[in-house]
């Protein structure tokens, strides 16, 4: 069962606080994930109100969400997004690890063509550092490259396995992914670096100071963390 304040809830509350604060007007990046779909879906209902908002979807599942709210579409061609609004898979200040569901790429894209990042979490993502593994998009034929160079970075790389089906994950993009732990990273720009300039490597899910705000859920409401504010 549900619990109230429990991270569904939060994720929820996280989700309308960043939906609430978008201007009538704006283009709108739609990132991926449960949290993500909060927002989409409290925008929906505010579409449904009269705002009026485009979206630039960065995956198969928020173009799906978005046109189950009937918000209309476009593309980085027909618009520049005002902002994006996106989950997180780890929080430690404004620096983030993203991924989990595989679209960081797209997602990297289009908040970085926005200029604006907000992102939406429940209390479970936030820590001191960033401790989780970096999901990597890779080409598939730069794997067997690109274990080796992550080991010798200090990183312990794994090929992300599908679920439901036999062998790897293929992103909307048709790459792979390796999830490559680095324990606790104390300097993500430095890895973010090194990650960005192996061959074959297409994007890493390390955002660094990219998230202008940030929407925590909580037990008992929202906690909204605003960079240059604190
Ligand atoms: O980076 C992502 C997808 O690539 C997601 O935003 C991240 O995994 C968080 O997902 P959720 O809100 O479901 O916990």
């Amino acid at each position: 069962m549900k619990q109230p304040g429990g991270t569904d809830t939060q994720k929820r509350r996280a989700g309308e606080s960043a939906a609430a604060a978008v201007p009538d007007g704006s283009v709108v990046g739609f990132g991926t994930g449960s949290t993500a779909a909060e927002a989409i879906r409290a925008l929906g209902r505010r579409v449904e109100s009269g705002l009026d908002i485009r979206a630039i979807p960065t995956s198969y599942q928020s173009r799906q969400l978005a046109r189950e709210a009937s918000i209309p579409l476009v593309t980085l061609e027909d618009a520049a997004p005002d902002v994006a609004i996106d989950g997180a898979d780890r929080i430690a200040g404004f620096d983030l690890i993203k991924g989990g569901g595989a679209a960081h790429a797209r997602e990297k894209l289009v908040a970085t063509a926005a200029g604006r990042l907000w992102i939406v979490a429940d209390g479970t993502k936030l820590a001191d550092t960033l401790d989780r593994p970096v999901p990597i998009e890779v080409l598939p034929d730069a794997v067997p490259v690109l274990e080796p160079a992550l080991e010798s970075l200090g990183g312990d790389p794994t090929l992300r396995a599908a679920e439901r089906k036999d062998g790897p994950v293929v992103t909307d993009n048709g790459n792979l992914v390796v999830d490559c732990a680095f324990g606790e990273i104390a300097t993500p720009a430095d890895l973010a670096a090194d990650l960005a300039a192996l061959p074959g490597v297409v994007e890493h899910g390390l955002f660094v100071g990219m998230a202008e705000e940030i929407h925590v859920g909580t037990e008992s409401g929202v906690d909204v963390r605003e960079r240059g504010s604190r």
